[in-house]
């Protein structure tokens, strides 16, 4: 669609106050309503699967009562190398995020985000996976008491604030888009919205 046709409005499917801060920076005006949705996996479903229909199904929640604009749904799942069908949430109290954290020491940890962008006037429905993977280094007890009382990362899958303190408790890190990891990849939203007509930049 050119760039000087109809542009849907946009609205963000999510309560992330991060992913709201993360589609900030792509300079494109946009409303922001909560999906009320149980985010429990199927039984047997991979990270992958959750991740991509618990980001359709937050857009669609959406999309159902604003047909006309373009909805973007997210989530992110987070799991260990050596156990994937153990999923990481977020801890929401200082205990779990120290829990999860022990856990997460030494270990590979995968972070799966799935971005949906759909209009349904406009029948688009697309769903990007960006995967990121993180080396958390070994950590001592002192040190993650240390980083939850500093970060609090409360509200975070896997308890971390990449973008602050959490990126010390890294060994490494691989992946194409570091917005992935804190839970909504910006370098593909901003390819999927140019292709539905949004200048980005
Ligand atoms: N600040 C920060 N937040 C992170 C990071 N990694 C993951 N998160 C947040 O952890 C949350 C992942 O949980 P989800 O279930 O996908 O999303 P949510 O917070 O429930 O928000 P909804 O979009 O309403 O589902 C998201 O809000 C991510 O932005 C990080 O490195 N930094």
């Amino acid at each position: 669609m050119r760039s000087d046709q109809f542009r849907p409005p946009i609205i963000l499917a999510s309560t992330s106050s991060i992913r709201r801060q993360l589609l900030s920076r792509l300079n494109v005006p946009f409303d922001v309503i909560s999906p009320e949705i149980d985010e429990s996996p199927f039984e047997r479903e991979n990270a992958q699967t959750l991740s991509c229909r618990l980001a359709e199904q937050k857009a669609a929640t959406i999309s159902a009562q604003f047909p006309h604009a373009l909805v973007i749904g997210s989530d992110q799942v987070v799991w260990i190398e050596s156990e994937p069908h153990i999923f990481i949430g977020k801890p929401l109290t200082a205990a779990r995020a120290y829990e999860q954290l022990r856990i997460l020491s030494g270990k590979l940890v995968h972070f799966e985000t799935a971005v949906n962008v759909q209009c349904q006037q406009l029948n688009i429905n697309r769903t990007e996976l960006i995967r990121f993977l993180v080396h958390f280094r070994n950590l001592s007890a002192v040190e993650i008491q240390r980083y939850v009382a500093f970060d609090q990362p409360f509200n975070s899958a896997g308890s971390i604030k990449a973008e602050s303190l959490g990126i010390s408790l890294f060994e490494a890190m691989h992946g194409e888009d570091f917005t992935a990891l804190m839970g909504l990849p910006l370098i593909k939203l901003s390819q999927m919205l140019r292709e539905v007509g949004w200048q980005v930049p």
